[in-house]
C-alpha cells in the first residue's frame, strides 16, 4: 500500500516541529524542505533517528530540491520570516510574498493534486498568494490561524478557571493578526456560557491577551515567534485532511460570500475532510461581531494590495 506524502517546505522552528508531530502521529512520509543547503537533510536525519525510540518507521527525507516532493498529499508551507520584537505580523508581507509564491508554484507543479496548508504570516495575505500561485481551487488551499489563536483562549479561560483546556470550547474568527475576534458568545466551558462563569471584566482581559498571543511569545523569545502550539495546530489540520475526519475547524479560508465577504481568506470554522475546505459553518452573529470581523478584513485587504503590488513590481503576479 501506498503510503502517504507530507512536504513541509521550511525546515526553521515551525517545519520542523511540524514534521516531527506527523511522524509521532503516524500521518506517513514526510520531505522537510528548505533553501539553505544541508538544513532539511540534517533536521529529516535527526528525526528519522528518533523513529526506533518513538516506535514509528517512516521515511524522513531532507532536501532543498522541489524534485523531491513530487506526488505529496499534503504540503505545508512554512518557509518565511518570522517577526521581531515591535513588528506586525503585516511586516513580513514584502519578504514572505515572494517566498511564498515560489514555494506554492513550485510545489503545486509538482504535486497536482495536493492539498496547500499555508502557516508563513501574515497568513491570510499569504494564503491568497499561495492560491493564485498555485493554481489551485480554493478548497485545497487554506491556512492555519484559528486552531492556534482558540487554543490560546481556551487555554487563557481554562487557567482561570482551573479546568481542562481540552473542555473548553471557543472559536477565534477574523484575520490571524492584531484584530483577529475571539467570540465570547459562543465561547463554553463543558456546556455553561463562560460568561456565566467569568466576569465581563476580566473576560476582556483574556480577551485582550488572546489577541496580543503571538506577540506577547515574540516579546519573550526576542527572536523568532512561536512554533509549538504552531505546530501542533497544523498537524491537527493535517491529520484531519488525511483522515477524513471532517473536523470542525476555525481557519483561513476563502470566502465567496460568506459573513457578507467575497474574494478574502478569513478565519471561520469550517470542515475539514478528504476534500478539503467542504463546507463553512456560517455563525449568526450580532452586529458588534460583524463590525469586528470588518475592521479585520480591511487589515488584510490592505495587505493583499500591498503584497500584489510589490510582487508586481517584482514581475510576477498572483
Ligand atoms: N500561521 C501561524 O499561526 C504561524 C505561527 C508561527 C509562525 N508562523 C510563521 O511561519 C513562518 C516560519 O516561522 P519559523 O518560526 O519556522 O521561522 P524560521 O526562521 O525558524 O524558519 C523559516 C525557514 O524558512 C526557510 N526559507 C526561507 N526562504 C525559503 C524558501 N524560499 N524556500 C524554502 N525555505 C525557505 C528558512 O531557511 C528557514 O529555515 C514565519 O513567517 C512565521 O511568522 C505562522
Ligand atoms: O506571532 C507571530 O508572529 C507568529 C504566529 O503568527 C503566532 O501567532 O504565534
Amino acid at each position: 500500500m501506498r503510503r502517504r506524502k507530507i512536504t513541509v517546505i521550511g525546515a526553521g522552528n515551525v517545519g520542523a516541529a511540524v514534521a516531527h508531530g506527523l511522524l509521532v502521529k503516524g500521518l506517513g512520509n514526510v520531505v522537510l524542505m528548505d533553501v539553505v543547503e544541508g538544513l532539511a537533510a540534517g533536521k529529516a536525519l535527526d528525526l528519522l533517528q528518533s523513529g526506533p525510540v518513538e516506535g514509528w518507521a517512516y521515511d524522513v527525507k531532507g532536501t532543498a530540491h522541489y524534485r523531491d516532493t513530487a506526488d505529496s498529499d499534503v504540503v505545508v508551507i512554512t518557509a518565511g520570516v518570522a517577526r521581531r520584537p515591535g513588528m506586525s505580523r503585516e511586516d513580513l508581507t514584502a519578504t514572505n510574498a515572494r517566498i511564498v509564491w515560489e514555494a506554492a508554484k513550485q510545489a503545486a507543479a509538482y504535486s497536482p493534486r495536493a492539498h496547500i496548508v499555508v502557516v508563513s504570516n501574515p497568513l491570510d495575505v499569504m494564503c491568497y498568494i499561495a492560491l493564485r500561485a498555485s493554481g489551485f481551487p480554493p478548497n485545497r488551499v487554506y491556512g492555519q490561524s484559528g486552531v492556534l489563536d482558540s487554543s490560546r483562549f481556551r487555554t487563557f479561560i481554562a487557567q482561570e478557571l482551573g479546568v481542562a483546556g481540552e473542555d473548553v470550547h471557543a472559536y477565534v474568527l477574523g484575520g490571524h493578526g492584531d484584530e483577529m475576534v475571539p467570540l465570547v458568545r459562543y465561547a463554553y466551558v463543558g456546556c455553561v456560557p463562560v460568561d456565566h462563569l467569568i466576569p465581563q471584566t476580566r473576560l476582556r482581559e483574556i480577551v485582550e491577551r488572546t489577541k496580543r498571543g503571538g506577540a506577547e511569545i515574540v516579546s519573550l523569545l526576542k527572536q523568532g515567534s512561536a512554533y509549538y502550539a504552531p505546530a501542533a495546530s497544523t498537524v491537527q489540520m493535517v491529520q484531519s485532511v488525511l483522515e477524513d475526519r471532517k473536523r470542525i475547524l476555525p481557519m483561513s479560508v476563502y470566502l465567496n460570500g460568506q459573513y457578507g465577504l467575497s474574494d478574502i481568506y478569513f478565519g471561520v470554522p469550517a470542515v475539514l475532510g478528504g476534500d478539503g475546505v467542504e463546507r463553512m459553518i456560517e455563525l449568526n452573529l450580532d452586529d458588534g461581531e460583524l463590525a469586528a470581523l470588518n475592521r479585520s478584513a480591511e487589515t488584510i485587504r490592505r495587505a493583499v494590495a500591498a503584497a500584489r503590488d510589490h510582487l508586481k513590481s517584482e514581475g510576477v503576479w498572483c
